[in-house]
């Protein structure tokens, strides 16, 4: 084999372990039932969905290369030991599974905040599958992949992001009919749109075995910083 096939080939071996990221931040986690631990966030770029009501849609576009290897070492210089692969949507960027591996093999306690659109079925079994299934108010329920259900473990958890009353039901009824509480269900109210107080009200009147989560960050540094 000539060297410059043997470059090449390397070359794209390189190529084929680069992921478009858009920020590595390290702060408290504020969502999942991992709240409250220091984390590193390494928030992919680009989503399929438009949810109406999403906080981060400056992840749509932009970002930058990044090799794996070096996204990790990157998060092992953060000195905590829980990473969280969000985004945009991480799954929409197929390397993002040799990246949530890697995270794993390098002894992280690793989770996934993904929309359920995308199939979760090769995904580390390691990994914490959070799966933010869209209610009607998002505008995108019909992008929901209800067959990721067949590929969650036990420690995964399923998040339900709820504007109003309407999806307040909608999620009962969906809780009902997919079982949902065979794992840990999260109800989340739209930051600014969904009063938590009400949220709370709807879910001790229904006595739903659901389990009522807030943005925790956003009462730390407030919306904008989001962070
Ligand atoms: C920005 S998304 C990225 C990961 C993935 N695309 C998803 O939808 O889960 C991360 C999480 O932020 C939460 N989120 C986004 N905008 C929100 C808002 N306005 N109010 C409450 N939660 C929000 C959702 O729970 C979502 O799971
Ligand atoms: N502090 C903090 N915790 C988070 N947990 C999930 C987040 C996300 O955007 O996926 C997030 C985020 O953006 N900030
Ligand atoms: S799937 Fe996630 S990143 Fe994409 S628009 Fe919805 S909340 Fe935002
Ligand atoms: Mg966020």
């Amino acid at each position: 084999m000539t060297t410059t096939t043997l470059s090449s080939r390397s070359e794209q071996a390189r190529t084929d372990q680069r992921l478009k990221i858009t920020e590595i931040f390290t702060s408290i986690q504020g969502e999942s039932d991992l709240s409250g631990w220091p984390t590193v966030f390494v928030r992919l770029t680009g989503c399929p969905l438009r949810c109406s009501w999403c906080d981060t849609p400056y992840s749509f576009h932009g970002g930058d290369w990044m090799q794996i290897d070096d996204i990790v070492d990157q998060a092992r210089s953060a000195r905590v030991r829980h990473v969280c692969v969000t985004g945009g949507e991480p799954l929409a960027q197929k390397r993002c599974l040799n990246l949530l591996t890697a995270l794993c093999d390098a002894g992280f306690v690793v989770s996934l905040e993904t929309s359920g659109a995308l199939s979760v079925a090769e995904v580390d079994p390691r990994v914490v599958k959070v799966l933010d299934l869209k209610a009607p108010g998002s505008g995108e329920v019909g992008r929901n992949d209800w067959g990721n259900l067949d590929h969650l473990q036990a420690h995964d958890q399923i998040k339900l992001v709820l504007a109003d009353r309407v999806d307040f039901d909608w999620a009962l009824r969906q809780v009902e009919a997919h079982r949902l509480d065979r794992w840990q269900v999260l109800f989340s109210p739209v930051w600014g749109q969904l009063e938590p107080r009400q949220l709370a009200e709807w879910i001790v009147e229904a006595r739903a075995h659901v389990r009522l989560q807030l943005q925790m960050h956003k009462y730390l540094w407030g919306e904008a910083q989001g962070r």
